[in-house]
């Protein structure tokens, strides 16, 4: 496979570091406007670092696009003229919808819109995905690329805002869960390193039990929580001081800034 990463920044080298991570490719494009700081990536002998899309473009098959979305329609009337029926175009961009990308270079192309997180640089992202019609011939592909990178799950485009704030800024919702278990680990005597140690690592099991054996949270906190014992009595605490409550309410308050985005 040869895949593009046209805009090699926060996401889009967290994608080049899970496309090398799991070997996805036979030649990787990284392409950026100064390309000082990602010059390193060539270390990797298929990885060619450049500032030219149109080049990257040419020499790809796979087109995945990282920008932000005010750079993205610029870039697409760039390189259309050297799209072919060989090119699978995959967006990552937040709120750019797919018949504005048709608008620009075709509904005769294979589109996929996406939406991982960060952790796909270490091979684990959730990714969301979409086609328009003539993608839907290439989705197989798409979840191949990025089930190699984490898990995906193919939904409806209108669910792409809120897919984006459970899975992308979630990333950042969850790093907020692990360190307050730090903070309060720290409290109860650990040091600093191993506090982390034990909050991510419990973090990750939870996750596991659930992805492994298809339970519900509840019965897995009923197996924990030994009447009259401490689980119950901490659990309870968390909730009387409104745990669930502030989650999703940040949640919905994230969705409804994201959609304030997309109308502006
Ligand atoms: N950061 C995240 O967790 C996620 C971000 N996204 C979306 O991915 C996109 C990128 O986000 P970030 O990586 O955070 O942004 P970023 O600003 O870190 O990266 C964008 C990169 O595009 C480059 N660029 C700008 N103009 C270019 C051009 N003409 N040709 C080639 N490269 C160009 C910039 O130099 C920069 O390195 C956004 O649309 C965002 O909404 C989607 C999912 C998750
Ligand atoms: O915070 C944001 O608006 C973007 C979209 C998802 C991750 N970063």
């Amino acid at each position: 496979m040869k895949i593009a990463i046209i805009g090699a920044g926060n996401l889009g080298l967290a994608i080049a570091k899970g496309v090398l991570h799991s070997n996805g490719a036979t030649t990787m494009y990284l392409t950026k406007r100064n390309t000082v700081e990602i010059q390193n990536f060539e270390k990797y002998g298929n990885v060619t670092v450049t500032s030219n899309n149109r080049e990257a473009v040419k020499n790809s098959d796979v087109l995945i696009f990282a920008v932000q979305p005010g750079h993205f329609a610029a870039i697409l009337e760039e390189i259309k003229d050297l799209l072919n029926e060989n090119h699978v175009i995959i967006s990552t961009i937040t709120g750019f919808r797919i018949s504005k990308m048709e608008a620009i270079i075709g509904s005769d192309q294979y589109i996929i819109r996406s939406m991982p997180n960060t952790a796909i640089s270490v091979g684990n992202s959730m990714t969301c995905i979409c086609t328009n019609e003539l993608g839907k011939k290439r989705i197989d592909l798409a979840k191949a690329i990025f089930n190699r990178m984490g898990h995906s799950l193919e939904i409806p485009e209108e669910q792409m805002q809120a897919a984006t704030v459970i899975c992308a800024s979630g990333i950042a919702f969850w790093m907020r869960l692990i360190r307050a278990t730090t903070q309060g680990a720290i409290q109860l005597g650990f040091d600093a390193k191993e506090a982390q140690e034990l909050a991510m690592h419990t973090c990750n099991g939870a996750a596991n039990l659930l992805i492994d054996s298809g339970t519900h949270p509840e019965e897995e906190i009923d197996r924990v929580t030994t009447p009259k014992g401490c689980t119950i009595e901490g659990l309870n605490e968390m909730e009387h001081q409104g745990l669930s409550s502030s989650l999703i309410k940040g949640i919905v308050t994230s969705f409804e800034k994201i959609n304030q985005i997309r109308k502006g």
